[in-house]
């Protein structure tokens, strides 16, 4: 099973702490050569990526390169640089806008940032691609577009983020939730994580290593989940040996779909005690 609970961005400039995002607990890296990068470390900061990425150990880490976008100066050589790389293990695409822009050589895996209107619209075609792995929100972005406000029920990009993970789930893709900008404020970052893994997100975009703990503790199952989990698949299975097909567990009804998402909360769980 693919953990993506916590996706840690690295601006590719940074030599000090690419090297120190091999030995920090997330679930997956995204490395950024876009909106970390000023233009004038952009060929300088590709250079130390693609080396770093041969010689830096990441360990089950999934290996994520943000290229800059087709219409930069940068864009088409950052995906020839990073297209056929062992050390790369997909290339997220910046400000997609619909499946066209996912038709790139190679045959890694592609990601897609959602962050404009047009790319709202365009949801169920571009998780639809064959080669699309997930989607990435780019709240910063889409909030700037619409000209929305954050607010912190999140409410202008309510209607985005519901449409990404229709989507994403419609086409049996990932859809990882945006960051929480004031990466000092904990609480905050766990509200928003907490809305996020409710509304359905497998993770959260994360932009420092102090808010790896609250991501990875609330897109996590929790004890009370596991062992609720547990007793619902042995009381469906009790029922099933006296031919029915529904339980009752705690004054209320356990389905076959409830075993479905029980059986994928102990995958979950095991994934994550199988890291550790
Ligand atoms: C936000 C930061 C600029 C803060 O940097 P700094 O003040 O240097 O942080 P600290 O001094 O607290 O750092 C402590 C140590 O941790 C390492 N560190 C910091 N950030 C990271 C990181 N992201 N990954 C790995 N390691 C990190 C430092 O090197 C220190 O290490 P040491 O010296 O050994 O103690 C900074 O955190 C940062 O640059 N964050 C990433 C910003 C980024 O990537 N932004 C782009 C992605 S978000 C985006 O683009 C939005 C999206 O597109 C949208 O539209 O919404
Ligand atoms: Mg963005």
């Amino acid at each position: 099973m693919a953990l993506m609970r916590s996706v840690l961005y690295i601006p590719g400039s940074k030599a000090r702490a690419l090297d120190k995002a091999a030995s920090l607990p997330c679930d997956a890296i995204i490395f950024d050569l876009e909106d970390a990068v000023a233009p004038g470390e952009k060929v300088a900061a590709r250079d130390l990526l693609a080396q770093m990425l041969s010689e830096v150990d990441y360990g089950p880490r999934l290996r994520l390169v943000r290229v800059n976008g087709a219409g930069t100066e940068w864009g088409a050589a950052d995906v020839a640089a990073f297209a056929d790389h062992p050390g790369v293990d997909g290339i997220l695409l910046p400000k997609v806008n619909g499946p066209a822009d996912l038709d790139l050589p190679g045959e890694k895996p592609l990601w897609a940032m959602m962050e404009t209107p047009l790319a709202m619209l365009n949801a169920g075609a571009i998780a639809a691609h064959p080669r699309l792995a997930g989607l990435v929100m780019g709240t910063n972005d889409l909030l700037k577009d619409l000209g929305a406000r954050f607010r912190p029920d999140r409410a202008g990009l309510a209607t985005g983020l519901g449409l990404c993970l229709l989507a994403a789930r419609a086409h049996g893709k990932l859809a990882v939730d945006g960051v929480y900008n004031a990466f000092k404020d904990l609480a905050g970052l766990e509200a928003e994580c907490i809305q996020g893994r409710d509304l359905g997100f497998d993770g959260k975009t994360l932009i420092h290593p102090d808010q790896l703990e609250v991501a990875n503790r609330i897109f996590a199952p929790s004890e009370a989940e596991v062992d609720l989990a547990r007793r619902q698949i042995a009381a469906f299975e009790e029922a099933a040996t006296r031919g029915e097909g529904v339980a009752v567990l705690d004054g209320k009804i356990v389905e076959n779909l409830h075993i479905v998402t029980a059986r994928a909360t102990l995958d979950k769980a095991r994934a994550i005690a199988g890291m550790t």
